[in-house]
């Protein structure tokens, strides 16, 4: 017996479960559920559903199938198992997924946890798992059913189980507590003890076989009988008290066959006595005798678990026939709508509903986390604008600058030059040709700004001193300037070159002194 693979749902996302849900739904009236249906379903455009579908193939949870006359995906037992384990871990029933620890003709039993990693006990119910094989093989008669029947009656199965749990443990029998349902999957309180089927002594047998004859009858009185009340159902606990655990044939005490079934389990439990044990006893309890004092039958269809539902159950477990209910509905074509049919789908819809919400608002979250997020970027924008601010307050100071003071002071006349060689915020010289010159230029411009910027600034703080501290160049003196500069870097000494070097270009100085003396001779 092994794990549960449950490691893929920390991956799974809302969109996923949503996509799962909308199979679910559709599997209600299709043997498979087309694409374009499963999106419309699930609400999300179909490249989207496509791309969530492949990741649900991918980890089994559901499967596409070829049909004769459209392709769709149906919903696996996997997937089914995944979306009760999702509802439940939202309710917080359920926190963790352990070992398998039973293997029934119809479950799968695990251990589980809580989410303060209390013991659980996870029964899946998995009605119809060997029947529903051969079903493919008849596929003329399945293509006429309305709905996945496995889906359905493994959903009825948990809903009967859950509802006898509960319903015993109120009355003061030895079950295990109820803890709650979904889907197919019972969630119930774990029994640490054995099986009477693996015990092999006990303190006092003759003990144990009335205590059993005894829960047989007072089931009986509160209007019910097991139906398979054998070793395999009961568990032993350490103080050899018993747990009676899955009653999935309990039928009322007005059931036709009610005689016959109370008569099994009696004979059950003396076979077994006498086997295990070597105890036989000539007392055992008579159909006839019971005396009903409860009605824990009626109360329980009055608490959702319909005569319908109990009915389709019955004839699945009695006589294996787990299309009956499908028959039933074909019977009523013009189609009212059953208990159990609606209850799931109004689950499933809630369900959705539920991821839809969860997907809003983690949108908004988003939302906010961006405008906050936006806030903050302004924030440290606003704080290194200070130098755009100083740099646009110091280019109005420029522009502040009164030229043509500057101009009388110092006795310039430029009413020849362009105009653009006035402009206060920088210098530019005259066109040029040669490229060298451009890149002088360029320097010198960039120069000038750079002093001018300051100085600028200073004016605005002393206004008498602009004429004394203009900074803007004419063409002249930037020729002037320059070709100061050239004459200056003509004149420097050369560096000389010292050690090995120096001797090499010695030599080689001769060597073309030398070659040029000679020329014309050789
Ligand atoms: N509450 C529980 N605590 C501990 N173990 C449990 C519990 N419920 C079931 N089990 C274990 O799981 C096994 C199968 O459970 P159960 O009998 O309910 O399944 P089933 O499919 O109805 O089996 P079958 O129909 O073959 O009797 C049991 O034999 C028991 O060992």
């Amino acid at each position: 017996m092994g794990r549960m693979n449950v490691s893929m749902m920390r991956y799974l996302e809302g969109d996923h479960f949503r996509v799962l849900i909308a199979v679910e739904m559709g599997m209600k009236n299709h043997e498979v559920v087309p694409l374009a249906l499963v999106s419309s379903i699930a609400g999300i455009h179909r490249g989207g559903v496509a791309r969530t579908l492949n990741d649900l193939c991918k980890h089994q949870l559901v499967a596409f199938e070829r049909s004769k006359k459209f392709d769709g995906y149906r919903l696996t037992i996997r997937g089914y198992d995944y979306l009760a384990l999702r509802a439940l871990c939202s309710r917080e029933v359920v926190g963790s997924v352990g070992n398998q620890i039973g293997i029934g003709k119809e479950s799968d039993v695990y251990v589980g946890g809580d989410p303060e990693l209390n013991d659980l006990c996870l029964k899946f119910h998995r009605l119809g798992r060997t029947s529903f094989r051969k079903i493919k093989e008849k596929r003329d008669y399945h293509k006429k059913r309305k709905s996945a029947s496995w889906l359905y009656l493994s959903r009825l199965a948990a809903a009967k189980e859950f509802a006898f749990l509960k319903a015993l443990q109120e009355r003061g029998f030895p079950v295990p507590k109820a803890v709650d349902v979904c889907r197919h999957l019972v969630v119930m309180q774990l029994v640490v003890g054995q099986t009477l089927c693996n015990v092999n002594e006990v303190e006092d047998s003759a003990a144990l076989y009335d205590r059993l004859m005894a829960l047989i009858v007072k089931l009986a009185r509160h209007g019910v009988i097991h139906g398979d009340f054998n070793e395999f159902n009961l568990i032993m606990l350490e103080d050899e008290r018993i747990v009676m655990i899955d009653f999935p044939q309990m039928v009322s005490i007005d059931h036709p066959n009610a005689e016959f079934y109370f008569d099994r389990d009696v004979t059950c439990v003396r076979t077994f006595f006498k086997r295990r044990f070597n105890y036989e006893s000539e007392e055992w309890p008579k159909f006839d005798e019971i005396e009903r004092k409860g009605n824990m039958d009626v109360m329980l269809e009055a608490s959702g678990f319909t005569k319908k539902m109990a009915l389709d159950l019955n004839k699945a477990y009695d006589d294996g026939n787990f299309l009956a209910h499908c028959e039933q509905e074909l019977r009523n074509e013009d189609g009212e709508k059953e208990g159990g049919e609606e209850d799931s789908d109004s689950e499933s819809e809630s369900e959705m509903e539920a991821i839809r919400e969860e997907e809003e608002e983690k949108d908004e979250e988003e939302v906010q986390a961006q405008v906050k997020a936006e806030k903050r970027q302004k924030i440290v924008l606003s704080q290194s604008t200070r130098f755009n601010d100083w740099l646009s307050d110091a280019t109005n100071l420029l522009e502040d600058v009164d030229l043509s003071a500057l101009k009388s002071e110092e006795g310039y006349d430029d009413s020849d030059l362009p105009d653009k060689l006035n402009h206060p915020q920088g210098v530019t010289v005259k066109e040029s040709d040669s490229e060298e010159d451009e890149e002088d230029e360029e320097e010198v411009e960039h120069v000038a700004i750079e002093e001018q910027v300051p100085k600028a600034v200073k004016k605005k703080r002393a206004p008498g001193s602009v004429a004394s501290s203009a900074a803007t160049f004419t063409a002249e003196e930037i020729k002037r300037k320059l070709a100061l500069d050239r004459k200056r870097n003509k004149e420097k000494i050369r560096l000389k070159v010292k050690g090995k070097q120096s001797a090499v270009s010695r030599n080689r100085k001769d060597n073309k002194n030398v070659i040029s003396e000679y020329a014309g001779w050789i």
